[in-house]
């Protein structure tokens, strides 16, 4: 992204923004709600054009290439995708039928790789036991590392992860943040973007951050140099204390005495 700016009526979403994600970069994008971290991700899945600026993903330019063509090679998840799943679909058609650009619509037959490959993507996500579930039977965990191993499915160049811990118990956070690193330390694995609010959320093996807040990139740059109690404090606005432990990352507000 090259002076980016999304404007919506007189608010900027984003204010010149400029990013680059290199293949072997797996980033975390941080910062408090409403800071635009959503339309970031919008826009390097090509589901958005920016206001200003030049977006460039996988070689491409928006607003000069064919977004329907770039979208199969950028697998995107998110709170929203999960929504869009007919509650009625079958867990492993849920998945397999990314690699056909469908969702809620049954085929007749799905190449047996194809489903191989669905039923691996589940297996690494920890859910392959619910393969032959409907998706609404899920619980809210669950569907999230559905949507994530269908993002997956069509081996994007790109994967977009859009708050994937959400709503998950503590186990599940826990166990999603573990499979998410073994992910992240895949030399084959995508470059990666992970938005979320919560550096518990990090990754090991996330390698790069970017921090913003009200549209306005604080700073961004390799994860160790950027997450600073400083950096930390001023993305949202308050005096945070920020602990290291191993590859973890915890933060919480300073308690003066
Ligand atoms: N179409 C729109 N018109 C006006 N404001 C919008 C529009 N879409 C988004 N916004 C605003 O832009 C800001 C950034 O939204 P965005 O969803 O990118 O934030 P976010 O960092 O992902 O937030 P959250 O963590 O709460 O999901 C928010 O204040 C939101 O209300």
């Amino acid at each position: 992204m090259s002076g980016v700016t999304v404007r919506r009526g007189s608010t900027a979403l984003l204010a010149d923004v400029d990013w680059a994600v290199e293949l072997d970069e797996r980033w975390v994008v941080l910062g408090p709600n409403g800071a635009g971290k959503t339309t970031m991700l919008k826009l390097a899945g090509a589901e958005m054009h920016p206001t200003a600026g030049i977006v460039g993903i996988l070689d491409e330019t928006l607003g000069r290439t064919d977004v329907f063509e770039l979208r199969p090679r950028i697998g995107f998840s998110s709170a929203a995708t999960a929504q869009r799943v007919p509650t009625d679909e079958v867990v492993r058609d849920v998945v397999v039928s990314a690699g056909y650009s469908v969702m809620g619509r049954w085929r007749e037959e799905y190449d047996d790789l194809d489903t191989d490959r669905a039923l691996e993507l589940l297996e690494l996500l920890g859910v392959a036991h619910l393969a032959e579930r409907t998706f609404g039977t899920l619980s809210e965990g669950e569907r999230k590392r559905v949507v994530i191993a269908r993002a997956m499915m069509t081996d994007p160049e790109l994967l977009l992860l859009d708050e994937p811990a959400a709503g998950l118990d503590l186990g599940g956070r826990e166990d999603l943040v573990a499979r998410l690193a073994a992910l992240a330390m895949d030399p084959d694995a995508p470059a990666s973007v992970l938005v979320t609010h919560h550096v518990e959320e990090i990754p090991p093996g996330f390698t790069h951050a970017l921090l913003l807040r009200e549209g306005a990139v604080v700073a961004q740059g390799l994860l160790d140099d950027v997450l600073t109690e400083d950096n930390l404090s001023k993305t949202f606005d308050q005096d945070l204390e920020l602990t290291r432990s191993g590859d973890r990352y915890f933060a919480r507000r300073r308690v003066t005495s």
